[in-house]
């Protein structure tokens, strides 16, 4: 974090000698100042594709640092339905996800994608995981040549088994050879334990962006760092994307102890094996050891498993009180993405020879073949092991 922030201050001071501003004198105020700076100059406009829960909190915490520094960066948040746009533009409010929070003066609200991406140098992806494909499909050839895209899912595409960032990879070289252009350095996901409605009451969290650029990383930061948002930075973008899309499946399992009223040992044990299996996933991909024990793996999965806002959480505590698998769409009206993604995650591991025995179980309730009862015994009653097998295959 030292060599970010020294990083930031020569930036800055580059920045201010380049502007011909004095420079102040203290080096707080010259962070500060050099703050505001690079985040003007690193997004004329900031582009939010999707209005649901968390797309809706992202846009705040943008346009909140925006304020903060005294930017004109210009804030866009899409979403489809342009009778609701239409009303948050009138109330700032977002009246389906988060009554009586009133957001920041400076978003613009718009259902016109095409005017939402004109010129916009940084664009976040906040719709769910399984609808990533279809939307670049129809806008992509709208997007800037050289803008960076910011994946917020948490999730693998059914089909293919892809993470978002191979998704929009792909997408984006078959849509338009100008935005493929450089387009690896240009893809980056945020995930960190970042429930939305903790966020928008502005309650203090952390969370990391990873791009295999440092620098694309270091931009995407910059614009989300605020007195209550800390993004860390990370070049590991496999680590981070298994993390968060794997803890959601964990936290359904989780979601069922509590459902079933088990007590925190039940708890405690899912979530430990569960970082296990989700670990040795990560590194099979290529994603590394530290990550798991990080914000995008450890601490998402504490934070989800946890909350009684989790949304994979509450999937599963369903499940536990008698709702079936077939009716969780119609009881949830949010997005869970675990109920979706599970059985690719399964899949994915079956492919790479690992043992996933936590997101197997989960498969098989959602799947009918097992009962919520059986869950338990399926899982304690596989052969022993030593411990310290933690990370091997199985
Ligand atoms: N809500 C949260 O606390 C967090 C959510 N996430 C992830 O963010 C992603 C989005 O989740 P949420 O915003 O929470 O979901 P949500 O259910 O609150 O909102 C989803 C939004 O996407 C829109 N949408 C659905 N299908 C669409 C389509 N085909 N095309 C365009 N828009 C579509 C919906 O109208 C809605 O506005 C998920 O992958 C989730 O795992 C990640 C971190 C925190
Ligand atoms: O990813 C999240 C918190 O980091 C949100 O979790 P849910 O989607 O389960 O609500």
């Amino acid at each position: 974090m030292l060599s970010l922030l020294f990083s930031q201050i020569s930036a800055g001071r580059k920045h201010l000698k380049d502007a011909g501003i004095q420079a102040p004198a203290s080096a707080r105020l010259l962070v500060l100042k050099a703050r505001s700076y690079l985040v003007q100059n690193i997004a004329h406009k900031v582009a939010i594709v999707g209005a649901g829960s968390w797309g809706t909190a992202f846009a705040k915490i943008v346009a909140d640092t925006v304020e903060t520094h005294g930017a004109s960066t210009d804030v866009v948040l899409w979403g489809r339905n342009a009778d609701a746009m239409s009303a948050m533009a009138d109330t700032r409010i977002n009246e389906r996800y988060f009554p009586g929070v009133v957001l920041s003066q400076s978003i613009e609200y718009t259902a016109d994608i095409q005017h939402a991406l004109a010129g916009a140098d940084i664009v976040v992806l906040a719709v769910p995981a399984q609808s990533l494909r279809e939307n670049l499909l129809k806008w992509g050839s709208f997007l800037e040549p050289h803008a960076i895209l910011v994946s917020l899912a948490k999730g693998l595409e059914r089909g293919t088994g892809y993470r978002m960032s191979e998704v929009i990879q792909e997408v984006l070289t078959q849509v338009s050879p100008v935005n493929s252009n450089d387009i690896s350095g240009r893809i980056c996901v945020l995930s960190g334990p970042n429930l939305a409605k903790e966020i928008i009451q502005e309650e203090p969290t952390a969370s990391v962006v990873a791009a295999s650029s440092e620098q694309t990383a270091e931009k995407v930061a910059a614009i989300c760092a605020n007195s209550y948002f800390r993004p860390y930075t990370n070049t590991d973008i496999v680590g981070v994307e298994i993390g968060g899309l794997v803890k959601n499946v964990i936290a359904l399992c989780v979601g069922i102890c509590e459902g079933k009223d088990y007590g925190d040992n039940s708890k405690a044990s899912v979530m430990t094996r569960g970082l296990a299996e989700t670990t040795r996933l990560a590194l099979a991909l290529g994603g590394k050891l530290e990550t798991m024990s990080g914000l995008a793996g450890m601490g998402d999965l504490i934070a989800t498993c946890s909350s009684p806002l989790s949304r994979n959480h509450m999937a599963g505590k369903h499940l536990a009180q008698g709702v079936s698998p077939e009716d969780l769409g119609t009881v949830m009206t949010q997005t869970a993405e675990s109920v979706k993604t599970a059985p690719v995650v399964a899949e994915l591991a079956q492919r790479h020879g690992i043992e996933m025995p936590i997101t197997e179980a989960v498969v098989a309730v959602l799947q009918n073949r097992i009962t919520v009862d059986e869950l338990a015994p399926k899982l304690l009653g596989r052969a022993l092991k030593s411990e310290s097998a933690h990370l091997s295959r199985s």
